[in-house]
């Protein structure tokens, strides 16, 4: 299976691109991609973009303005075979967690990740068969993905409170001030443990 990080939105609530905001030294896309890189054989960045630091294989929007929907629709268009999507505004998701919902995804259905009730509709799988039914909801501008993923009876993959530090939607100054304090704690951690 392939894998695409969805890229390809206005940042709008973070005043500017949250892609390339940089966390421990890496931008989020590039925590993103390396993650999935040691899961996934090909890793594609999903979104119109160019000119940007990203070494990577772009796949573009056919059409513009329409969202993360028509991210995952090109993107299955491209690959022509079943991908694992993950945002990337979600850089502290690991490589157990993405093996785990690739081992717990229905055959054949859009496999998505829940965290303590809240549903992730850009981390999870959107198997190849899905295409037409995407590209339809597009043309018709239905373009909600909560309301897609019911109507075609989503498989929803369940993780409890323990996994929500991985589940941190970084799409606002003050998540991203939120991530900053959570990786400054780890390491402070990191280092009272080395002492010990
Ligand atoms: N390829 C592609 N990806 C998109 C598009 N819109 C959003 N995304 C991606 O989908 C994921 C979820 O997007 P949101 O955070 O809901 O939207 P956003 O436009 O990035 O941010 P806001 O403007 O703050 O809502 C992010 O990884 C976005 O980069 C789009 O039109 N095309």
């Amino acid at each position: 299976m392939k894998a695409v990080v969805l890229a390809g939105g206005k940042s709008s609530r973070m005043g500017q691109d949250k892609a390339l905001m940089k966390m421990s030294g890496k931008t989020m896309i590039q925590h993103v991609v390396d993650n999935l890189a040691k899961v996934f054989d090909e890793v594609f960045i999903s979104g119109n973009r160019s000119g940007d630091p990203v070494p990577m294989n772009v796949i573009k929007d056919r059409y513009e303005q329409k969202g993360p929907m028509e991210g995952i629709r090109s993107a299955l268009e491209h690959c022509q075979e079943d991908i694992f999507v993950c945002s990337c505004d979600m850089p502290f998701v690991s490589t157990e967690l993405m093996k785990d919902i690739l081992q717990r995804r229905a055959e054949n259905k859009i496999s998505i990740a829940e965290c303590e009730g809240k549903v992730y509709p850009v981390l999870g799988i959107y198997p190849y068969v899905v295409l037409d039914v995407l590209a339809n909801s597009i043309k018709n501008d239905r373009l909600r993905m909560t309301r897609f993923l019911e109507q075609q009876d989503a498989h929803y993959i369940q993780y409890d409170e323990s996994f929500r530090p991985q589940f941190l939607n970084i799409n606002t100054p003050e998540s991203f001030w939120e991530a900053e304090r959570m990786i400054n704690k780890l390491e402070l951690l990191k280092i009272r443990t080395d002492e010990t």
